[in-house]
């Protein structure tokens, strides 16, 4: 062949592969324009015919939102504090038993709740359903709170419950008196109208889920299973509404946890003969541990961002952002890589794409001219649910790649199993109705927690779990999460008993209106 027939033929391959890359890149986008304009995620039963119960309503009158307001403020001042995994606040535990028998008097009297304490502290109710047949769920929250001083910044005492332009500020008023609160006073409500519920329920109060539930949530658990019980549902505290949080989205999103990310507590420890600090080695046990946690933070863990619940998250609120994240977000078989990238430049982001990794302590030294022999540090990690404990020691030992410094593993649990959120998941579909007969403007959406809650030893009791609590959550209050200034709009409260007493009542349907042609009994 001559030159120029060679160039030729050339030029036809290379005419040839671009107009097939052309026409693929073509054929790619319009199959993702057509499924932006066409996902329809939300669609759900909102438009189903729901059994009807004859729901009682709740309109809360003048003398009602003092008293609800009072026991409120009481169960914040209460400084029912873990301190740490020894040390909890069993004066203020007992008070707040006192109290809670005083606040809702209905409840503790009615013969339709049987009440008991467990782990000497910690509270479970069993209200009775009328039908028997029907499976019981049940509702979780925690009497314990975090530790707090006025002396880091609080706009008012931490444990004074202060109301500042109609705000209760104080440990507690977001995580999680709450929610333990506005479903003790929901029930207390619905008992004083005469409701009595069809589906029975239980309602357990743990008082260490901060250093773990070991004595409160597990103990419920260890109690329930000894009687055979199952349940259909577990609703615990979790995410919330989130309005003005995710970036790009248009009004607020009812985060719905699916699952809970794993944990994993690794500690990292360099040991050397110790010597005089005049004649230092060229590394000490504190650069070479100080080394290995710089590896750590300077190489995350891989992107998962796909492989869990998250795309799910994201392809369900696609349709309140705008372009070109509309796009992006409903075609996640196309776009995940990229949408990692988005994401992982935000730590609240960040912690959806992959295990994420914290470094918490770091001890070494014990004298100024000594080289120490032990520095030691911790690393925190909450693990996707892509990945297992046993996976993310196997990276860490790699990444630090140094034999000097031993990786221990102190405290770990795998990812939790995912919930049903299908129109069958009854759980699911019951918190989202609730949700939305109350705020009709908010998406709701499945999601991962991210932290870990009580709900996570119940996993032998179903298989459907959900982390959410109708708290709405604006810019700045993330961080009033376990931080300061705490705090809760006396209306978001009053919602949160108005959905608990909804919410029970939407429990009382047999079984979920049907989506297709077969019956779902339950
Ligand atoms: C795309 C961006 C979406 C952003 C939306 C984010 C909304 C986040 C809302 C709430 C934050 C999540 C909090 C979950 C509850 C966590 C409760 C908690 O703090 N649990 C402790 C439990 C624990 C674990 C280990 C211990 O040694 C002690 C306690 C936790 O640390 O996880
Ligand atoms: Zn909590
Ligand atoms: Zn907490």
């Amino acid at each position: 062949m001559t030159e120029s027939g060679s160039k030729l033929r050339i030029f036809k391959i290379l005419k040839i592969i671009i107009s097939s890359l052309l026409i693929t890149v073509l054929l790619l986008f319009t199959i993702a324009a057509i499924r932006t304009l066409s996902l329809d995620v939300n669609a759900g039963l909102q438009l189903a015919h729901w059994e009807k119960t004859n729901n009682k309503s709740l309109v809360i009158d003048h003398h009602q939102r003092e008293e609800l307001l009072a026991n409120f403020k009481e169960a914040i001042r209460i400084p029912t504090v873990s301190f740490s995994n020894t040390e909890i606040n069993t004066t203020a535990l007992l008070e707040f038993d006192r109290f809670l028998r005083k606040a809702f008097p209905t409840v503790f009297s009615s013969s339709l709740v049987h009440h008991e304490l467990v782990g000497n502290y910690s509270h479970l109710f069993w209200v009775k359903g009328s039908q028997p047949e029907l499976v019981p769920y049940m509702l979780l929250a925690h009497i314990d709170v975090v530790p707090a001083s006025e002396s880091d910044g609080w706009e008012a005492p931490p444990f004074s419950a202060k109301e500042i332009d109609g705000f209760i500020y104080g440990r507690g008023t977001i995580d999680d008196k709450n929610s333990l609160m506005g479903i003790l006073q929901a029930l207390e409500y619905l008992l004083l109208k005469g409701y009595a519920p069809r589906r029975g329920f239980y309602i357990g109060l743990g008082h260490d889920e901060e250093i773990n539930g070991l004595n409160g949530a597990m103990n419920i658990v260890r109690v329930l299973k000894q009687r055979g019980v199952q349940l259909l549902f577990v609703m615990d505290e979790g995410l919330t509404i989130s309005d003005g949080i995710i970036p790009g989205l248009e009004g607020p999103a009812a985060l719905i946890g699916l699952s809970e990310k794993g944990q994993a507590t690794v500690k990292l420890s360099v040991s050397v003969a110790p010597g005089h600090s005049s004649m230092p080695p060229r590394e000490t046990s504190i650069g070479i541990l100080a080394t290995a946690v710089k590896r750590l933070e300077d190489n995350p863990m891989p992107r998962l961002f796909g492989y869990g619940p998250e795309g799910d998250t994201f392809e369900h609120l696609a349709h309140k952002f705008s372009f070109p994240l509309k796009f992006i977000m409903s075609n996640l078989w196309l776009f995940s890589p990229l949408l990692s990238r988005i994401l992982e430049r935000k730590p609240v982001s960040n912690a959806f794409v992959r295990t994420t990794t914290a470094v918490t302590f770091f001890n070494a030294g014990v004298k100024i001219n000594v080289i120490p022999s032990l520095a030691e540090a911790y690393v925190n990690l909450r693990i996707h649910s892509a990945q297992s404990v046993e996976e993310v020691l196997d990276i860490i030992k790699d990444t630090v790649g140094d034999q000097r410094v031993k990786v221990e593993l102190v405290y770990g649990f795998d990812p939790l199993p995912i919930s049903g959120a299908d129109e069958k998941a009854f759980g699911f579909q019951i918190i989202k109705k609730t949700v939305l007969d109350l705020f009709p403007t908010v998406t709701v959406a499945p999601a991962i927690c991210v932290g870990n809650t009580d709900s996570r030893h119940f996993i032998d009791l179903t298989k459907n779990i959900y982390r959410f609590s109708p708290a709405w959550f604006k810019p700045g209050d993330l961080e009033r999460f376990h931080g300061i200034n705490e705090r809760i709009s006396t209306k978001n409260y009053e919602e949160m008993i108005v959905f608990y007493f909804n919410l029970i009542q939407n429990c009382d349907i047999r079984k979920l209106p049907e989506p297709h042609s077969s019956v779902h009994e339950l």
